[in-house]
């Protein structure tokens, strides 16, 4: 089991996403372990995604290597032989909803206060293509293409309705599902399961691999322009008003 815990609300950071990837290297190779659970450690919160302030006003090779590190987590993440199974305990933004999506299966507590999406487009920025093709491959091309046009969160029953996410249980009762699910799925024969797993997942995982510089090159020439700049800075500010 990996348990985010990075307060107050497990934001993708450079470390934290250089961190997430080592221990998903160490997991990878080690043998005897077949499968991983990922959930957090803070209530209330799965993960609010890819850490703002790591594209606020930051260097040219600051961004490059921020998003170098997203991409690394994600190829390993998504194109796992592990069973991955996300327990998601709490709200689960964009980045936190790729996290959830990239895995073999999604569990979510049944409280309607959680929401998960790809809420991008309501930031003033663009999922990358490796999101949307990800989404698409869980929820279908309709659903995807109203869901990130309009960069909607879901509400936990929403999103069961969606096929976001597998099923819904009782908090309490979250980390024993996830464990039955892990049972169920590691009773096939890995070989089996792994070599279904990479063909359902190859295309997409290639087409990153293929293009990762130029999405590097994409995500600064976007990120740094002065119009998202200004964007990013005041979503930041709403969140810290709507404390207040
Ligand atoms: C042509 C172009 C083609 C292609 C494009 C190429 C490239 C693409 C370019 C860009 C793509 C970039 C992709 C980004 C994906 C992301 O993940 S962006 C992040 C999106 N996340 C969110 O919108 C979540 C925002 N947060 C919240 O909604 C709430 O904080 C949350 C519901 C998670 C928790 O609520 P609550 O418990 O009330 O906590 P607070 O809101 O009070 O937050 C506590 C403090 O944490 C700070 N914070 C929250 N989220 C983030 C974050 N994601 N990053 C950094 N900091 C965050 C918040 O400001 C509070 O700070 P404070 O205590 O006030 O200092």
């Amino acid at each position: 089991m990996m348990k985010f815990k990075s307060p107050p609300v497990n934001s993708l950071s450079l470390d934290f996403l250089t961190e997430f990837s080592i221990s998903l290297e160490k997991l990878e190779n080690d043998r005897a372990c077949r499968g991983v659970i990922i959930t957090s450690a803070i209530p209330k919160i799965f993960s609010s995604g890819l850490d703002i302030t790591e594209m606020c006003g930051k260097s040219v090779e600051h961004y490059a290597e921020f998003w170098r590190a997203v991409q690394e987590m994600w190829l390993r993440l998504y194109g796992s032989n592990m069973v991955t199974v996300a327990a998601v305990n709490g709200a689960s933004p964009a980045g936190g909803c790729l996290i959830a999506l990239s895995c073999d299966y999604r569990i979510m507590a049944e409280n309607p206060k959680f929401s998960i999406g790809l809420n991008e487009a309501q930031l003033g920025i663009v999922a990358p293509f490796w999101f949307k093709d990800t989404f698409v491959n869980v929820v279908g091309q309709r659903i995807a293409e109203r869901a990130l046009q309009l960069g909607s969160l879901y509400p936990a029953p929403e999103a069961l309705k969606l096929g976001l996410v597998d099923e819904l249980v009782p908090e309490e009762k979250l980390l024993e599902k996830a464990s039955a699910v892990m049972a169920q799925w590691l009773a096939l024969p890995d070989h089996a399961r792994q070599i279904t797993k990479s063909m359902m997942r190859k295309a997409v995982l290639d087409r990153l691999v293929a293009h990762r510089e130029e999405d590097i090159k994409y995500f600064i020439n976007f990120i740094s322009k002065e119009s998202i700049q200004k964007s990013l800075r005041m979503y930041m500010e709403m969140l810290k008003k709507k404390k207040s």
